[in-house]
This record gives C-alpha cells, sequence and structure tokens, in this order.
C-alpha cells in the first residue's frame, strides 16, 4: 500500500451501485402495493422542445416504468400559456390514480415556476419544490417530499461517513433545487453548514475548511485540488456539456482529476449524484403512493 500524497487517490463513490440498491428497495415495495391493488403512478410534464429536457425525461419515464410503477407524460408546446399548464396540474391533482406529478425545469420565460410549483398539490410533489414542503425542510422537519438531488447527496454521504454530526459542511451554489435543501439535510444531520454562493467573498478559503464539500454550481472546473482538504469527502453535483476535439463530454463543477489526489472520497461525473436523483425520484413516488413524506421509513404492514 502507498499512501504517500503523490500516489494517494480518492475512493469512488458509485452513484449506479447505490441507486441500484435503492430501485430494489423501491420495487420490493412496489410489489407489495401491487398486492394491495395500488400501481404507484408519476405524471411528468414537459413544456417546450429543450432536446436537453427531452433526454432526462425519457431517462425518467424509464426508470419509473423500470420498478413497476405507472407513468404519464405530457408534452405541451413552448408557447403554451400559464392558465393552460395550471389547468392541467390541476387535473391531476384531482385524479386519484395519479400519485406524483413532476414539472420539468426549466420552464419557458414567460411561465412563473414559483406559481406552477406551488399549484402541485403538495402531498404530489415529488419534487419536493413546493413552498409547504420548502417550509417544513427549513424547520428541519422530513415529513413533507424533499427535493430528490439533496435525498440523493446526503445518502452518498452517509454511505462514506457513517456519522455525519460536527462535520463542517461547505456548500457551493445555494438554489432551491440543490445546494439550499442539501444544507438544510446536512444540518438536520448535526453538520456546521456553511452555505457560499456567488456574492460570497471568498469560496476557495471557505472550501479548504470543509470536511464535506458539496458543489452546486453549474460551472465546469470550478473547484481545483487546491480547494480541497486533505481527507475530505467531495460531492459533484454538476453537469455540464463541454465540447472536446473528440466530441461532447459531460463534466462536474469539479476538476476531478486534481480533486481524486487529495480528497478522501469523491463522486464521479457521470455515475455519481445523477443516478441518484433518479432513484430519489421514484423514493419520493413510492412515498406519495403511500400517502408519506421522503423521511418516513415504509409502513410494515403485518402479513393478512
Ligand atoms: N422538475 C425537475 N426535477 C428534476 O429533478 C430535474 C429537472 N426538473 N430538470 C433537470 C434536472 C436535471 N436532472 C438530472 C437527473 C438525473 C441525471 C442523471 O442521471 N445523470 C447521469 C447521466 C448524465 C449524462 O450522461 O447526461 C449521471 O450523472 O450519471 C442528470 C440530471 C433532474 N432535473
Amino acid at each position: 500500500m502507498h499512501n504517500n500524497s503523490s500516489s494517494h487517490r480518492a475512493t469512488l463513490i458509485d452513484g449506479r451501485a447505490e441507486a441500484a440498491v435503492l430501485k430494489g428497495l423501491v420495487a420490493h415495495e412496489v410489489t407489495r402495493l401491487q398486492a394491495r391493488g395500488i400501481t404507484p403512478s408519476l405524471a411528468v410534464v414537459l413544456v417546450g422542445e429543450d432536446p436537453a429536457s427531452h433526454i432526462y425525461v425519457r431517462n425518467k419515464i424509464r426508470a419509473v416504468e423500470a420498478v413497476g410503477m405507472r407513468s404519464i407524460s405530457y408534452r405541451l408546446p413552448a408557447h403554451t400559456p400559464q392558465a393552460e399548464l395550471l389547468e392541467l396540474v390541476s387535473s391531476l391533482n384531482t385524479d386519484a390514480a395519479v400519485h406524483g406529478i413532476l414539472v420539468q425545469l426549466p420552464l419557458p420565460a414567460h411561465i412563473d415556476r414559483d406559481v406552477v410549483t406551488d399549484a402541485i398539490t403538495p402531498a404530489k410533489d415529488v419534487d419536493g419544490f413546493h413552498i409547504d414542503n420548502a417550509g417544513k425542510l427549513a424547520v428541519g422537519r422530513e415529513d413533507g417530499m424533499i427535493p430528490c438531488t439533496a435525498v440523493g447527496c446526503r445518502l452518498l454521504l452517509r454511505r462514506v461517513l457513517p456519522d455525519l454530526a460536527g462535520l463542517h459542511a461547505v456548500i457551493i451554489g445555494c438554489s432551491n433545487i440543490v445546494g439550499r435543501p442539501t444544507a438544510r439535510l446536512l444540518l438536520n444531520e448535526g453538520c456546521t453548514v456553511v452555505m457560499t454562493h456567488l456574492q460570497s467573498r471568498d469560496v476557495a478559503a471557505e472550501a479548504r475548511r470543509a470536511d464535506i464539500l458539496v458543489v452546486a454550481a453549474g460551472h465546469a472546473g470550478l473547484v481545483r485540488g487546491d480547494w480541497i482538504k486533505p481527507g475530505a469527502v467531495v460531492i459533484d453535483v454538476g453537469i455540464n456539456r463541454v465540447e472536446q476535439h473528440d466530441g461532447a463530454r459531460i463534466v462536474g463543477d469539479v476538476e476531478f482529476d486534481e480533486a481524486v489526489l487529495k480528497a478522501a472520497a469523491i463522486t464521479p461525473v457521470p455515475g455519481g449524484v445523477g443516478p441518484m436523483t433518479i432513484a430519489c425520484l421514484l423514493w419520493n413516488t413510492l412515498c406519495a403512493a403511500q400517502g408519506r413524506g421522503t423521511g418516513q421509513l415504509p409502513r410494515t404492514e403485518s402479513a393478512g
């Protein structure tokens, strides 16, 4: 074993393997529900023709069906009026056969994202973006729907760090979709959480203090090797398409080749957080069908 600084390489956190475990659990619960005549179902709404969104939505639908759940997809033209989208959401809210509703983001500029997400019944809000769900998480409650990527990040961290209490966690990027909810979850675990964003003075200096570094900035190559404290655990949420001489490639927000020499463990991109986001979406859809929140364990029903 060579463990000197020149040969050290971080453990890779395998998001695909972790996602497969969670999907297996979901698939098992789905069979139990089906025995009672319930097939969990997810409605996915896509507005506009963004090619990346179409690929994401196709992958989500495939994953939903692979665990035995039902998916219903709605593809609306880019010029769809907001009122029409709200009508669709309203009809899905009252449809008892629909357990989860996901409106794919980003939405066209003429549609107010907050109005749409707040129109979804909180119990069917599998993204966890509704203000009621965000509010619960903000006060430390985990009985609502919690955003999928944040849940996925915590599961990956728990895999390599059994006890998160007292650790110094630094979040880079504070979107409502990823950074903020992840910060809330890590605070719930007892971490000391620092949230950095575009206006932060010295993000590198904050990052160097991190035992846990979560990067969700959407900026390829933002985090360099010298931003990472030796032995830190790095979660790279970024998904950036970069053009290279031999075609396009997906990279994260972390300069992986540098970070792998400093960190104790790191998530790759692809194959890290992304697959966990999908697996947690399946989990949330299951939770919605079972009438519970993300953070509540499945009820163990006795036979008969
Ligand atoms: N309402 C809403 N909810 C979302 O959860 C949502 C959304 N809108 N809009 C877009 C983003 C993006 N997102 C991803 C999920 C999985 C992967 C994923 O599985 N990535 C793979 C493959 C990456 C690739 O090759 O493209 C990986 O990282 O290994 C990526 C991105 C969910 N989003």
